[in-house]
């Protein structure tokens, strides 16, 4: 039987978990974490078969280790695994928002005998910890490898088959264009995110309504900020380089912004929208790749018998018709997943509006 170590039980190491488990029911999952209560409450939800009282005793014994710890513990846990007598073949991937530091300093601590496929899934959310992990988390992202260029390509077929019920789709490409493409998409949007977060609360001493008025786009411009902060200073922090060079870029872009305003000149702020709009139209809404296009909204509700159709009676009243419905996962005194697939994303906006109105329920799109 497959033993998969995962080491960080937190939201992404719980989710790929429960993908694992769903997929392949007979690998054996093995958990750790430093913080205790994380591996009690992975048992209770089923998330890992076992513990590990230590990263040698769970590792030694793995024939595959997924270490899904912020990026700076991920570069000690490297270190540390360097160190063991590790089973011969095992593979090693982490889950890490960044991959140059990663791979380097996986490529000088760990035995040539050992593989190391560098990993990102490319979904997540605000929320962290093992209770917040989700079978589906990651359907239809995009997951990305890095492995090194020695790896050999049955190692990365063998890690993809592992995590098939991830639902996620594969690509695979060097670090250093992995920490270039996510510094534009990801991690420069979230020191922008923060710094208007930041603007406005210095404005409040002024204006105190600022908070309440600030409850609509401004709320959905800024949802990153209220990510951990351990975990984006590790990873501003990894990808630095990047960084820098995109804040150089982004400061020449505003400089000229300002001009145009400066200058109240209409035409260039025209078009400068108008530009930025059909970029940001054209973006696929959720690239899909192979996988056929659905409108899926999530919503958690309470595990109770007549939850579907009280949801489905409030769809009805709004005339919103919806093409299927789901419940991913109910466990005993915990919110499940219900899964409602509309045949546009207008539908979806219009169901997601109309439960959010009737009800507490928390919903999503991923
Ligand atoms: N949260 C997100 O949306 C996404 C996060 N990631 C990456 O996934 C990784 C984990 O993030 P989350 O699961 O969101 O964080 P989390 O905070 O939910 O989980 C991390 C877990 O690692 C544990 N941990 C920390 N140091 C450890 C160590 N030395 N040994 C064992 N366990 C240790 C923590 O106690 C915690 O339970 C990060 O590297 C992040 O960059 C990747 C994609 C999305
Ligand atoms: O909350 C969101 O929308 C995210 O952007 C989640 C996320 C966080 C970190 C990643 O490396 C990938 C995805």
């Amino acid at each position: 039987m497959e033993k998969v170590f995962i080491i960080g039980l937190g939201l992404i190491g719980g989710s790929i978990s429960r993908a694992i488990k769903k997929e392949h029911p007979s690998v054996q999952l093995v958990g750790y974490d430093i913080k205790n209560d994380q591996v009690q409450m992975a048992k209770k939800l089923g998330i890992i078969d076992q513990s590990a009282e230590s990263i040698k005793e769970g590792a030694e014994s793995a024939d595959v280790i997924i270490i899904s710890t912020p990026v700076e513990q991920t570069l000690n846990v490297l270190t540390f695994l360097g160190e063991l007598s590790l089973k011969e073949g095992v593979i090693i991937t982490d889950v890490g928002s960044t991959k140059k530091k990663i791979v380097d300093h996986a490529s000088f601590s760990l035995p040539k005998t050992v593989t190391f496929i560098g990993g990102h899934p490319m979904a997540g959310s605000h929320k962290s910890g093992v209770a917040a992990a989700k079978t589906h988390l990651f359907e239809n992202a995009f997951y990305i490898l890095t492995p090194g260029s020695n790896e050999r390509p049955e190692k990365i077929e063998q890690l993809k088959k592992l995590l098939k019920g991830t639902k996620a789709q594969f690509i695979v490409m060097t670090p250093e264009e992995h920490d270039s493409i996510t510094g534009v998409i990801s991690h420069f949007p979230h020191l922008i995110a923060a710094s208007l977060v930041h603007q406005a609360e210095k404005k409040e001493e002024m204006f105190p309504i600022i908070k309440r008025l600030a409850a609509g786009g401004f709320r959905d411009i800024t949802r990153i900020a209220s990510s951990n902060p351990v975990m984006w200073r590790d990873i501003i922090v990894h990808n630095h380089d990047v960084l820098i060079e995109l804040f150089d870029e982004w400061i020449q872009e505003m400089k000229q912004i300002k001009q145009f305003i400066e200058k109240l000149d209409k035409e260039q702020l025209y078009t400068y929208f108008e530009k930025a709009k059909t970029y940001r139209d054209g973006l696929p809404e959720r690239e899909k790749g192979a996988i056929p296009s659905f409108y899926d909204l999530y919503v958690d509700v309470p595990d109770y018998p007549g939850v579907i159709s009280e949801i489905t009676g409030y769809l009805a009243k709004e005339e919103i018709s919806i093409t299927n419905i789901r419940i991913l996962e109910t466990r005993e005194e915990i919110f499940g997943v219900l899964r409602i697939s509309f045949q546009s994303d207008e539908d979806r906006m219009k169901a997601k509006q109309c439960i959010d109105r009737y009800t507490n329920y928390e919903t999503y799109i991923l």
